[in-house]
Formats: structure tokens, sequence, C-alpha cells
């Protein structure tokens, strides 16, 4: 079941309400209307048109005046018409008649662009707040049921930090061009299947390894694509301790295939969760016992030596932003064995066109996506979520809405700060936000490159102790290794970022924060000059250089953060939030909900939110005795972590 899009405004001077007026809704599967208006009498009939249907001549709903449910809010209401019949779903379009010139109405406006001025309603199923890959993947699972979604993005494209940008012949990747779970294997390819649930399939580029790490001691470590490559890579440096770490990783695996043979759906949906441990008892067994746990306790039962646990800390930094004894276990496992298992590959013409596919893949589903579309708040009505205001003035309403802002967003600016729930603040005492990035995109000669040069670089040169602190790891893609056609030709692009707070870049003159980022690029540019690319700096054809401020502006996020970050040492997964919230009809999605940072991961809290909102709007089983008993369950587990 799904909503029709029609929306009512108050532009009735120029368009006078007659007791003839009437639209055409070019896509319909539903019978909600929601409406502004400002009376509470409106009437509406509702009458089919015949040439639009396929098979029927029949009328419809009849001709039925329907009355308005006025809600608690005098400016909302909704009305509904007919029961649902079973001819709805095929319907292309149907007319309403307004059969009461209620003056305060207004118009009727078409609206299969949802066009909506100085007001508006919507019947949807659900609003997504912002368009990054976690939203994405909830508004495309939730469209596939049968869902009518409208996710709203503030930027001119769809993506957030999975996003792309084009200057002078380059396409850079936003964010970080290395992909997990976009093979064609197992069922942990949640990007791959998430394209194909709406249709898409991506040509990708194997990437022959994950990642060359040069760390202190010049200890250099290339991840091949291999398993037993990089096994005997890293075995070879530390013979003495081959036992142990061939030990973790074999924990890693336990936890990957237990993953791997589950069907991932939402944790907090009683049904599935019981279907699971039913069918798969060992495996659930096995991830509810590794779900409290950490990488860097684990790693300690089996190795001793000092350096190899701060290569396991730097294995872990790259996917949490923390060291491996923060870091859940339960995601070490995922991420240090899909990278062998399906490997990590590239989408031709970059990470970009991921969210360019989904969007579309939306849209061809019948739902919709509005760029420009800055929401600043979520509207409370007899404490349920029921729709979102604009910065323009424009509301939507729907029957729950899924937040894609961070949780620091979502609560303390689109909902009003005083009502922080207690589930959000026990949320902000477990977990920080953490630090932003400092991001350089430079064009370069392609021959400052040595041959066989790898993709993906992670850089600490000298002293374990910088591994966490600003500025001190260097992250560095060159994306045009895999597709030259993301640069002009002869270029490379190179993505280089390291961890930077706003704080940093606060209270400065224009002048002063411009010289700043020339200061502080150049001495990156300077240590991967001495490090890994000598002559790089003179090779430089473009450079651009984002601050945390930079990813606040374009990416919505709070402090331009990164994601969340454990204050002190979690309890693995289980302080982590589902995608439920304290407020009925409200729903996170994305990194600051379970399992956390990464474009693989927020993809699954978005196959995880859509089941739940699927079982929440009807779409799929639910059991309301089984659902109040698990998420109490669940609830109460999160406040022991
Ligand atoms: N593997 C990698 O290399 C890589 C690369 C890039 C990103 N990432 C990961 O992606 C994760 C983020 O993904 P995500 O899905 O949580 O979100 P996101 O931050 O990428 O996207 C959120 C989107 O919501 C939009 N938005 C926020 N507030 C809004 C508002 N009020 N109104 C309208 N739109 C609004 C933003 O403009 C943005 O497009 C990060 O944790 C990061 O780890 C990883
Ligand atoms: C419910 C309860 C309580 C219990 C029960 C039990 C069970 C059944 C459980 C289950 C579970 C599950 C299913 C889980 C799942 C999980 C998952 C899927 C996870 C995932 C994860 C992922 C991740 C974390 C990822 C990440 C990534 C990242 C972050 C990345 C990044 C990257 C970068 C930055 C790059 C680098 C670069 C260079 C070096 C250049």
């Amino acid at each position: 079941m799904g909503f029709h899009n029609f929306q009512l405004n108050h532009d009735f001077k120029t368009n006078p309400l007659s007791n003839s007026s009437s639209l055409t809704i070019p896509r319909c599967s539903n019978q909600l209307i929601s409406c502004l208006t400002t009376s509470k009498t409106l009437n509406l009939t509702v009458f089919n048109q015949p040439t639009c249907l396929k098979d029927s001549k029949q009328s419809l709903f009849g001709s039925k005046p329907l009355k308005m449910q006025s809600c608690a809010n005098s400016e909302m209401g909704f009305l509904k018409f007919g029961e649902k019949s079973k001819k709805v779903k095929k319907l292309v379009s149907f007319g309403v008649k307004v059969s009461n010139s209620v003056m305060d109405v207004g118009k009727v406006v078409e609206s299969g662009d949802v066009a909506v001025k100085g007001g508006g309603g919507g019947g949807y199923d659900a609003i997504v707040i912002g368009s990054g890959i976690g939203g994405l993947v909830a508004a495309t699972q939730l469209a596939v049921k049968g869902a009518k979604v409208l996710v709203l993005e503030k930027y001119v494209i769809p993506g957030g930090s999975s996003g792309f940008y084009e200057r002078d012949g380059y396409t850079f990747d936003v964010g970080s061009s290395v992909m997990f779970g976009f093979s064609d294997k197992g069922n942990l390819n949640l990007i791959t299947q998430a394209l194909a649930a709406v249709g898409c399939k991506m040509d990708v580029i194997p990437d022959p390894s994950t990642v060359h790490f040069h760390l202190p001691n010049n200890l250099s470590v290339l991840v091949h694509r291999e398993y037993t490559d990089f096994i005997s890579e890293l075995t070879s440096r530390f013979p003495h301790e081959k036992e142990g770490i061939l030990k973790f990783y074999d924990v890693c695996w336990k936890i990957f295939n237990a993953l791997n043979s589950l069907e991932l759906k939402s944790l907090e949906e009683p049904i599935y969760l019981f279907g699971q441990f039913f069918k798969k008892p060992v495996e659930c067994l096995t991830l509810a016992y590794y779900l409290p746990q950490n990488a860097g306790s684990i790693a300690r039962n089996f190795i001793k030596d000092p350096e190899v646990l701060s290569f396991i800390d730097a294995e872990c930094f790259i996917v949490s932003t923390v060291n491996a004894l923060q870091t859940p276990m339960i995601n070490a496992g995922m991420v240090l064995c899909d990278r062998h298992f399906g490997g990590i590959n590239y989408p031709v013409g970059g990470v970009g066109g991921i969210a360019k596919s989904l969007a579309k893949g939306l849209v061809d589903q019948g739902s919709e996506i509005l760029y420009k579309a800055n929401v600043t708040s979520i509207i409370i009505d007899n404490g349920k979520a029921v729709g979102v205001k604009l910065s323009d003035g424009r509301e939507f309403l729907a029957k729950t809405i899924i937040s894609n802002a961070t949780r620091w967003d979502t609560f303390g600016k689109l909902l009003k700060k005083q009502d922080l729930p207690k589930e959000e603040e026990n949320f902000q005492k477990v977990y920080v936000k953490a630090p932003s990035f400092l991001s350089i995109h430079m064009g370069v000669k392609a021959e400052v490159l040595p041959p066989d040069t790898d993709c993906h670089h992670f850089v600490l040169e000298d002293d374990w102790k910088n591994l966490e602190a600003p500025y001190g790891s260097i992250f560095l893609s060159i994306p045009t290794i895999l597709d030259s056609s993301l640069a002009p030709r002869g270029r490379h692009i190179l993505h280089i970022f390291t961890t930077s707070s706003i704080e940093d870049w606060q209270g400065l003159s224009t002048k002063d924060y411009e010289a700043k980022k020339q200061l502080v690029a150049d001495k990156i540019i300077s240590r991967l000059e001495n490090k890994l690319f000598p002559g790089l700096k003179s090779s430089i054809e473009f450079i651009e250089v984002g601050t945390p401020k930079t990813h606040r502006r374009y990416l919505a996020r709070d402090s331009g953060t990164y994601g969340p970050m454990p204050r002190s040492i979690p309890k693995g997964l289980l302080g982590m939030p589902f995608n439920t919230t304290a407020i009925n009809g409200l729903y996170c999605v994305g990194d600051s909900c379970f399992p956390g940072q990464g474009v693989i991961a927020v993809a699954f809290s978005g196959v995880m939110c859509a089941h739940r909102v699927a079982a929440d709007v009807g779409l799929e089983k639910k059991s309301p005795v089984l659902d109040a008993g698990l998420l109490g369950i669940l609830g109460w587990l999160r406040s022991l972590a």
C-alpha cells in the first residue's frame, strides 16, 4: 500500500474552488489524503476516471462525501475515503472533486512532482530526510516493498559522503573510494543487493588489494585480495606470532561466516529474528556471543608482540576511527574478511554512481526524491512524528519519518533540544562525535606515480602514538589506478584525508582560514612526497582542500563528524541503537545507528530500517505482542552498555 501524492495549498484567490474542481493524480495506490487547511469541515468526493483504469468501468469509491478528521494541530487534517479496494493497486490515476467550496482550502494542485507552494500535505508511507547511502537504501528497500516514499535531500545531488563532484575534467569521490559489500557473492554484498533490488547493476573493477600500510619502523604491509597472500606477507614479518595472528583472523572468519549465512533484515523485528535463531542457531549464538566484544581484547588473547597489536589497531582504525580495543569485534570480522571474500571492487565511473543509480531506481519504483529540500524540523503531533518542515516553509506529511541525518542533528536540531529522550541521552553518554576530516582532492601528472602503484595507502611514518592524533595518519586513495576515465588523459586523482576537528578551524578570518588550509595541506603533501612519491608537489595540476567546516556545510553533519565513536571502551555493539527511536513514527538510519560508520554498515542499517518500517506500516508481517517484548529486551540490553 502506498500513498498518492497531491497537495492542497492556499492560493485560492487566483484559483477559487468551485464545486467542479478536480485534479488528476498521476500515481495512486492509496486512500489517505492529507491537506493543509484552516477549516475542519472540508468534504471531498472521490470519483474514478474510467479512462485511466486499465480494466474497470466501475466506480472505484462511488461518489462519497468525506469528512476530514481534524488533528490536534488545527493546521493539519487527514481525510480518509473509501475502503481499500484491490483495484486501487491497478490504478494509475483517479480524480477527486471538491464538493464543498470551503474558503480556506484553495486550489487543488496536481502534483506528480510534489510541486507545493506555501504548504502542502502528501500521503507517504515514509519520508526520508537525507539521501546518504543509508537513507537511499532504506528508501529503495521500502519502495520495492510497495511503499510510497519521499526522500528530501538538502544538497543538489544524492549520496552525501558517498557523493561526487566534478572539476576541470576530474570526477572526485567526496568520501573515500574503498567499497566493501560490492561483490557478486554471498549475503553481505549489500551494495550490490541494494542496487539489484531496484533493477540496477554497476560494472565494477576488482581491486587487487585493499590498502597498502606504511607504518612506523618501516613496517610495510600490503593487504592482498587473496587472504593467503596477505597472511603470508604479515607472518613473514612476524614469524614468532604466526600462530596468534592466524588465531585472531580465524575468529574474524568465524564471525564473517556466521553473518554471511544469515538473511539480513531488522534485528528489531521478532518474527524475523526468532526465525533466524530457529534456522541458524549456531551462527546466531556465535554472533550473540561476539556482540558485546571488541577486536583488541580478542587479539590480546592470542598475540603478545606490541607491534602486531599496533598493526591490528591500524587495521581497525581505518574502519572505525578508533583503535582495536574500541572496535566492535563483529565490525572487525565483517570488514577484515569481506575484503578477501568478495574483495574490494570499485564502481566504473566513480563511487557517486551508486547513489545516482539508487536515486533513479527509487523514482522508477514510483517514489520520489526532492533536492535542495532542507528539512529544518520534524513535525510532532500527539507525541508522534507525522511530517517535516523545510527551510522554505513547505511541509510534508507521512505515516513515518526516517532521518538519515546524524543523531546529533536529528535530536539536537530537527527536534526541539528539550525533547531529548532518555535513550538518546544514554547514546550520547556512550558515544561521542568522531572528529571530522581534512581532505585534499588533487589532480597530478601521471608520471609522478611509479608503475604498479597501489590504489589505497595508509601512512603513519614514525610513532604509533600518532595513530589517532589529529593529522597523525594519512589516508590516500588513487581511484584512477583502477578507472582512468575519472581524470583527463595523463593525469591521476589523489584523494588524501586525515582526521581534523572543527575547533581547529573556527574563529579564523577568511584570510587566515585560507592560509591555514594551504599550510596544513602543504605539510601533508610533503609527508607523502617524502614517503611515497618524490616530486609530488611539482606535479600538482589541480588542488582543492576541504576542512571540517566544508564537511559540515556540504554533508549537513554536526561539526562535520565522520560518525559516532565510543567515549571509552564500549561493550562491542551492544550500546549502538537500531532504527526505532523513543518517538513514535520516527526512525534513524545511517552511521549513528547499528552497526556504525562505513558505506556497507549504513547500507545494512538501511535494510534493517526498511524492514522495521515496512512492518509498522503494514507491508510486512508483524506481531505487536512480540514487538513490545523484543523492543523492551533490546532497550534493556543497550542500557547495560
Ligand atoms: N568506505 C568509504 O570509503 C566511505 C566513503 C564515504 C562515506 N563513508 C561512510 O558513509 C557514512 C555516512 O553515510 P550516511 O548514509 O549515514 O549519511 P551521509 O552523511 O553520507 O548522508 C546524509 C545525507 O543527508 C543529507 N541531510 C542531512 N541533514 C539533512 C536535512 N536536515 N535535510 C535534508 N537533507 C539532509 C545530507 O546532505 C547528506 O546527503 C559515514 O559513516 C562514512 O563512514 C565511507
Ligand atoms: C539482537 C541481538 C541482541 C542478538 C542477536 C544475535 C544476532 C543474530 C546478531 C546479528 C548481528 C548482525 C547481523 C550484525 C551485522 C553486522 C554488520 C553487517 C556489520 C557491518 C559492519 C561494517 C563496517 C563497520 C564497515 C566499515 C567500513 C568503513 C568505515 C570503511 C572505511 C573505509 C575507509 C575510510 C577507507 C580507507 C581508505 C584508505 C586506506 C585510503
